[in-house]
């Protein structure tokens, strides 16, 4: 019986396994490796799942996702080394850290992928981009693809294009969440009760994703098709070009990308 380990069961690690039994995948071939007994005991009673040491984890699944924070990786590493043999495959979800720093810090013959998710694989929308590190042979990568997939979209990309994918879709949903908190304390600025402005802000993104991904428009074309002439969306977008907007999106994701890269030096 095959075994997937999840280490480190904070947000995102708890995305990925509830996601991972959402998906039909039975509990006893599941590990979860948590330290805190509060939380184990919290993990244990809503999914079913043994909570073991990270060293246990290690040693029993083929399979070990590695979702701690980027600072907490190299302990994270150094604990399980001894546990790991060559073949399994270690798949890291942490923003930062490269193949090449794990594979540095386990044995020879330890496959490693590199993954950046996003939560909304909560509900099985998540965007995840895969890079193989140097031991990963194809069905390696197809493992790595498969779990991420129960969650979502996988894409493979190079690895060094990771730090701007971890800009873009890993980070990306607290920007929507952001303009979307922007619009409705707007909307309560203008009068509307807040219920009410929550309620045409969030269907307002849940309808203008759908038209992205359903009519495969450029996003310039649907923003023109809103835009009539000298009317109010004009009159809106003008505000967003005096106040920045793009270049703040520019500078928000380069920072992003920075820290990402800063990450791996375990800052
Ligand atoms: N949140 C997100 O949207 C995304 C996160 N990621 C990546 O996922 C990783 C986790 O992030 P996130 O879930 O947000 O962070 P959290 O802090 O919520 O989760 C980290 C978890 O790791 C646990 N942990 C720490 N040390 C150990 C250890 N030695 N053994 C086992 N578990 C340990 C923590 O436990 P405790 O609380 O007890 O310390 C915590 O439950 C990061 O590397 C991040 O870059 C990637 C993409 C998106
Ligand atoms: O903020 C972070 O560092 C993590 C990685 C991408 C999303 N959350």
């Amino acid at each position: 019986m095959k075994q997937t380990a999840v280490i480190g069961a904070g947000v995102m690690g708890e995305t990925l396994l509830s996601g991972l039994v959402r998906a039909g995948r039975r509990v006893d071939q599941l590990l979860v490796g948590e330290k805190r007994e509060a939380r184990a005991a919290e993990l244990e009673e809503r999914y079913g799942v043994a909570v073991v040491s990270n060293v246990e984890a290690a040693a029993k699944a083929e399979t070990v996702a590695l979702v701690v924070k980027p600072q907490d990786m190299a302990d994270v590493l150094d604990e399980i080394a001894g546990s790991l043999r060559p073949g399994q495959l270690l798949v890291s979800l942490a923003a930062g850290i490269t193949t090449a720093f794990i594979e540095a810090r386990v044995p020879a013959g330890v496959a490693v992928v590199r993954v950046m998710p996003n939560t909304p694989a909560l509900v099985d929308e998540g965007m995840s981009a895969i890079s193989a590190g140097s031991h990963c042979d194809e069905e390696h990568l197809a493992e790595a693809e498969a779990l991420m997939a129960s969650v979502g979209k996988v894409i493979r990309v190079p690895e060094k294009q990771q730090d701007a994918v971890t800009a873009i879709s890993g980070s990306g949903p607290a920007y929507i969440f952001f303009v979307v908190e922007s619009m409705i304390e707007a909307g309560v600025h203008l009068g509307l009760p807040r219920a009410t402005a929550h309620e045409l802000v969030v269907q307002t993104l849940v309808g203008s994703a759908h038209m992205l991904r359903e009519t495969n428009e450029h996003p310039t074309v649907l923003r023109e098709q809103v835009t009539s002439p000298g009317g109010t969306t004009a009159a809106a977008l003008r505000e967003l070009e005096i106040h920045k907007v793009r270049a703040a999106f520019l500078a928000a994701l380069e920072a992003a990308r920075d820290r990402s890269r800063e990450l791996a030096s375990g800052s």
